[in-house]
């Protein structure tokens, strides 16, 4: 589903974030990405919904080559991936529904259509009460569940998280990690970023460690 043959990144002023990846990741796998700090970790997400482009190598997506992808195409590649950041990147003029609506008002969804979409999101997260609270009036996690339901709103088939758990305490990281699970477990092929070692060996996924820019 998701294949890097030889993939090099290198940003303008000269780092080197990938320096020949090779891997696969299955549909319907979850596969954690690990590393140090500088590891290429966030590069590698980005190129999946070409919010980079690699300067060598190929990145395929269901048998795709994303370099042959025409530019009308992206936001048909966006539209089937979910992400996930460490800060969440919410709307705080706009309240939890308004936040989870948007990925379906940007493509015109029909009101009930939306309205039904997001209550169906916030309540596989727990949050359906909160539909008109603002980001501000949540916690952490709270905030971060906020970010999956508009993730997975649109109910793609991908889903990738860049460090999800980063500013969470213990419980609630496992927590987040478990509702990345149940996404995982009705069919989304799930790739997550995390520093996060205890938890991600107690959980027993997939692992692929970053190194320098390559899977070691
Ligand atoms: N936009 C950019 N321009 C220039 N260099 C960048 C850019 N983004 C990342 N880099 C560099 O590429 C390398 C890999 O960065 P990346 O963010 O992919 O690593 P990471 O493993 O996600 O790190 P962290 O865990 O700290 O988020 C680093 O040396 C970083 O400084």
């Amino acid at each position: 589903m998701i294949r890097f043959e030889g993939v090099g990144k290198r940003y303008p002023g000269g780092n080197e974030a990938l320096r020949g990846l090779d891997l696969h990741i299955k549909p319907g796998e979850l596969v954690f990405v690990t590393g140090a700090s500088g590891a290429g970790k966030s590069t590698f997400l980005r190129l999946i919904p070409l919010l980079e482009r690699p300067s060598r190598g190929s990145v395929l997506i269901d048998g795709v080559n994303l370099s042959a992808l025409r530019r009308r195409r992206i936001p048909f590649l966006r539209r089937r991936i979910g992400m996930i950041f460490q800060d969440h990147r919410l709307l705080h003029d706009r309240t939890v529904f308004d936040n989870v609506a948007l990925p379906l008002v940007i493509t015109g969804r029909p009101h009930q259509d939306v309205a039904r979409r997001v209550r169906a999101a916030l309540d596989k997260v727990g949050l359906l009460r909160r539909e008109r609270a603002y980001p501000v009036t949540l916690s952490g996690g709270e905030q971060q569940r906020v970010g999956i339901a508009r993730a997975v709103v649109t109910r793609p088939p991908i889903l990738l998280a860049d460090e999800p758990t980063g500013n969470l305490d213990p419980a609630l990281s496992r927590e987040i990690m478990h509702l990345f699970e149940q996404f995982n477990q009705v069919g989304v092929t799930t790739v997550i970023a995390s520093h996060d070692l205890p938890l991600i060996e107690a959980l027993g996924h997939r692992r692929i460690h970053l190194h320098e820019g390559r899977a070691a």
